[in-house]
């Protein structure tokens, strides 16, 4: 695994050297997480050769002040000549998230499209990059499956068109290939093709960007963690023990490049059956069929918020099949309203920030 933090140089000047800078980074704090850019894994690819520091900075597009802070605290070490910053970001998008998951299946695409459903009911401008390159199904969860992709030519080279679909910029790799055939792409190709996603996509402005990435723990995730200024991570499980022991991992492999877990959401965490007691009354009752609170009880472990407990519901699994998302068609619906509450909560924490700049 690659580290995210600041890179080592070899001699013992350089060694002291990096330490004094890396000690002043640490001054420049980011509002948003409340944290300061070093621990964010903010700060990437330090180097310092001779009286200069080179170092790359991943920030959202309302974060650009950071570099001018980076620049101006570095100005008191009396041996830096000048400090190079490469801003790393996504034009016009504010703030970058990844929704992720430690194993296949456990619904994290169904939770990116409704939370992107309901970032986009506050009156936020969403946008949902699928990179989940073995199982690109977002499109069609979006009711954009059979769209065409146009790219067009900028004086900064080739750029892909996101689709609309519900007021939702969507682009993803599934829109690049025939469904009919497997994606199998290997190492080179799928870091080509990731790189380009988030490089070559002309979302134009956005408040959100979600990544929906693969599932798991391996090159992919990392190359996509590594190459785009996320914010944070929002991680997807199932209750039952199998799911968590893999969410565990991710969480420290998260917290091992850098990037902050926002919290995790519970997915399929009960289903309501109907109940008629001896009265003649009908209830409902949750039936725990993955095990109870498996997802809280990790959220405890690992302090990490536990953001939401989704129910399972046929009315889910209907709306992503036939393309609208249950969060659309019903907001008031009981599901649909563990979403809004996730996205209050990430609009409330993210728009404070704002106002802080
Ligand atoms: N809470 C839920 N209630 C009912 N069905 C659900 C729920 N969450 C997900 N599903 C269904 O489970 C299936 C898998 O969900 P989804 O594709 O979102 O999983 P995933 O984790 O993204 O899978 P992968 O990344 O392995 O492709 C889908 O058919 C989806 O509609």
């Amino acid at each position: 695994m690659t580290d995210r933090s600041p890179t080592a140089l070899t001699s013992p000047l350089t060694d002291n050297r990096k330490a004094e800078v890396i000690l002043l980074l640490k001054q420049v704090c980011e509002p948003m997480l409340n944290k300061d850019i070093v621990s964010l894994g903010m700060v990437r690819n330090l180097r310092i050769i001779d009286n200069y520091i080179y170092l790359r900075l991943y920030v959202g597009s309302e974060q650009l002040e950071l570099q001018e802070q980076v620049e101006g605290i570095l100005t008191h070490l009396d041996w830096c000549k000048k400090t190079y910053v490469e801003l790393c970001t996504i034009p016009n998008v504010r703030t970058t998230l990844a929704v992720s998951s430690g194993k296949g299946g456990v619904g994290k695409s169904t939770v990116a499209v409704n939370l992107a459903a309901a970032l986009s009911l506050t009156g936020a401008k969403v946008g949902l990059l699928d990179a989940d390159v073995y199982g690109p199904n977002v499109p069609q969860m979006l009711g954009a499956g059979q769209s065409d992709i146009q790219a067009i030519d900028t004086t900064h080279g080739q750029r892909f068109i996101p689709l609309e679909a519900h007021g939702i910029k969507v682009m993803s790799v599934g829109l690049l290939t025939d469904p009919s055939h497997p994606l199998a792409w290997r190492g080179p190709v799928l870091h080509k093709i990731i790189t380009q996603f988030i490089h070559q996509v002309e979302w134009g402005e956005l408040d959100y960007l979600l990544i929906d990435l693969p599932p798991g723990t391996g090159d992919a995730q990392i190359t996509i963690v590594q190459e785009s200024p996320i914010c944070g991570v929002i991680l997807v499980t199932t209750p039952q023990q199998v799911a968590i022991a893999d969410v565990r991992r991710s969480v420290h492999m998260f917290r091992q490049v850098g990037v902050p877990v926002l919290g995790i959401v519970e997915n399929m965490s009960y289903l309501l059956t109907e109940n008629l007691g001896n009265d003649g009354e009908h209830s409902h009752i949750p039936q725990y069929i993955f095990g109870k609170d498996g997802g809280k009880q990790l959220a405890e472990e690992l302090q990490a918020p536990l953001l939401g407990q989704v129910p399972i519901h046929a009315c889910i699994c209907e709306g992503g099949d036939i393309g609208v998302p249950i969060t659309l068609s019903d907001r008031h619906f009981f599901a649909s309203q563990v979403f809004t509450e996730i996205a209050q909560a990430l609009v409330e924490t993210f728009s404070h920030a704002r106002k802080c700049f």
